[in-house]
């Protein structure tokens, strides 16, 4: 027997232009090779412009020099057709992808076209079939379908948050998120996670609010105000602390939520803290993928 890895897995991030927020996309992709120490794994991107952003920066011989932290593979990330394209080139047929989005919104579905096309190539040989098995990983905050409650998705991310509720109450301060969210589709599952948390942890207030969608800032403002909250800890609910936590979020420019919410004589404290730093989050991924293998008879090792 050799020790040559069989199976693979690709961690489909949106991904980030932010050096500084890269430890939450590299630590999610180290904890799964820990967990499955036989598997190939591998980090692609799935926005276009986050790529093409890498790609340059792979000629910028400065920023390389200042960017010491940045791994040599991240300068030619690719999507997750060219990263299964590669796979499959080495002879991995057994393969799971396993996003990172947080919803069943529009880039994990453009994810899941790309996933369920390659699986259902046939060839005149079925041996030949380029993919055996390919395998695609449930959001964090779930799916639609009855084998993986997306409820009980929204269970586990609020049990997996449980630190920020401490650290809010510690700090007699209401949790707020902003998250990322989407115009084209309902957004409310956000606003059950909401409710999840304040559920579980009735000793601090928690509000959610979306960059895109529903529920926005105006929403949060008028819970906030209607409450007599004076001091929030401001965080993303986002997998990175990328752009949109360091400019919509905790920027100084007169729209943020920071500016929005201090004008309004509100005391708040922001954090940027990507989700995939948390360790409990990185297991959820871990799990939505082990589930993916499962289901298809993978068995990762
Ligand atoms: C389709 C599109 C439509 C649109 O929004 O315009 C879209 C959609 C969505 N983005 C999501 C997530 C994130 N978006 C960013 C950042 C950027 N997003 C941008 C564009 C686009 N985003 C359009 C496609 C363009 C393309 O493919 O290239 C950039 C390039 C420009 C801009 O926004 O102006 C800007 C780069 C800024 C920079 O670094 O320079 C980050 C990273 C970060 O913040 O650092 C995260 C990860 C957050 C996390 O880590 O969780 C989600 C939620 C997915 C989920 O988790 O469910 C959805 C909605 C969904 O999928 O439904
Ligand atoms: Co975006």
């Amino acid at each position: 027997m050799d020790n040559k890895p069989q199976n693979a897995i690709v961690i489909a991030a949106f991904g980030t232009t932010y050096d500084s927020t890269l430890a939450s996309l590299l630590d999610i992709k180290s904890s799964m090779q820990t967990r499955y120490p036989n598997t190939e794994v591998r980090l692609a991107f799935t926005s276009n412009f986050i790529r093409k952003k890498w790609h340059k920066r792979a000629t910028d011989k400065t920023y390389i020099a200042e960017h010491q932290n940045v791994p040599a593979t991240l300068y030619n990330v690719k999507n997750v057709l060219g990263t299964l394209a590669d796979l499959q080139d080495l002879g991995f047929s057994n393969i799971v992808v396993q996003p990172t989005h947080l919803t069943h919104g529009e880039e994990y579905m453009d994810t899941k076209a790309i996933v369920d096309a390659l699986a259902d190539i046939e060839t005149i040989k079925p041996k030949f079939k380029p993919f055996k098995r390919l395998a695609l990983g449930r959001p964090l905050l779930g799916t639609w379908g009855v084998k993986y409650p997306y409820h009980q998705d929204i269970h586990s991310l609020a049990i997996a948050l449980k630190d920020d509720v401490a650290q809010a109450k510690l700090q007699n301060r209401a949790l707020v998120y902003m998250g990322h969210g989407n115009e084209h589709l309902s957004t409310g599952l956000y606003k059950e996670f909401e409710i999840e948390m304040n559920k579980m942890y009735p000793q601090v207030k928690t509000f959610v609010g979306l960059v895109e969608g529903f529920p926005d800032l105006n929403n949060i403002v008028m819970q906030i105000e209607s409450q007599h909250v004076t001091s929030i800890m401001l965080r993303p609910l986002m997998i990175v602390a990328g752009d949109h936590a360091n400019n919509d979020m905790a920027g100084d420019e007169k729209d943020s939520w920071k500016t929005v919410l201090t004008t309004l004589g509100i005391n708040v404290n922001t954090v940027l803290e990507g989700l995939g730093e948390k360790p409990a989050v990185q297991a959820i991924f871990i799990q939505h993928a082990n589930d993916a293998a499962n289901d298809l008879g993978i068995q990762l090792n």
